[in-house]
């Protein structure tokens, strides 16, 4: 599980929020697949206007080109991101993300490895609303600053606690990354942030630091499927 801070900037987020104020939304059940839809009690932002189009493609730009995304996910497909809407006393009960969903308006499909929210409301501007992921540690609550995100596997269980007060606002969406398993994922990424680390070192050894870059790349190439 991993927040990407400051994900989109002050600005960004502004924007977001102005034009999500101005969109139509449709029930959030329309696009529950199988049990999920029970449980979902939402706002989404209707993915077929313009406007929406728009917000929906800033942001996919925005990730496929962020290095901490790259890295973590190493993405080879991103599902158009939606927005959602959960004003008070909704909520999204327990579910897990459908494992392969269809791209919208194209015959191409996804496998969600992946999943994300990005949180567009400024957390002290409502109450409940926490994303809570089950871990084999337990239960994860979570709840990022405005702009922020959280890259979580789509194999895990996970709810949106009721908003008592307030309105939330976020983007969501999912990855079918180049490497499925996630514990290889997992380890990569950790090689990765290590050798980002070592590249902003002045003393680093740059033998050793083009040894381990090669490392990195030889196990993407093993792992990767295209
Ligand atoms: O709004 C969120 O943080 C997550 C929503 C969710 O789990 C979903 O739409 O599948
Ligand atoms: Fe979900």
């Amino acid at each position: 599980m991993i927040v990407i801070d400051n994900l989109l900037t002050a600005d960004e987020v502004q924007h977001f929020r102005q034009v999500l104020a101005t969109v139509p939304f449709n029930d959030g059940k329309n696009t529950a697949m199988g049990m999920a839809a029970g449980v979902k009690n939402n706002g989404q932002a209707d993915a077929q206007d313009q406007q929406v189009k728009h917000l929906a493609n800033a942001l996919l730009a925005k990730l496929g080109n962020h290095p901490q995304v790259v890295s973590a996910a190493l993405p080879q497909r991103i599902f158009p991101p939606c927005f959602n809407r959960y004003s008070e006393t909704q909520t999204y009960g327990y579910h897990v993300d459908a494992a392969i969903m269809r791209i919208p308006n194209t015959a191409d499909v996804l496998r969600s490895d992946m999943s994300m929210t990005v949180f567009l409301s400024d957390p002290t501007t409502y109450e409940g609303g926490e994303l809570v992921i089950q871990t084999g540690f337990g239960e994860q609550s979570i709840k990022c600053a405005e702009g922020s995100a959280i890259l979580y596997p789509s194999s895990s269980l996970h709810k949106v606690t009721p908003v008592t007060q307030g309105e939330r606002i976020a983007a969501i969406t999912w990855m079918q990354s180049m490497v499925s398993d996630q514990h290889i994922r997992e380890t990569l990424y950790q090689l990765d942030q290590s050798i980002q680390s070592l590249i902003n070192n002045t003393n680093a050894n740059r033998q050793e630091l083009d040894r381990l870059h090669h490392v990195y790349h030889n196990l993407i190439r093993h792992f990767s499927v295209l």
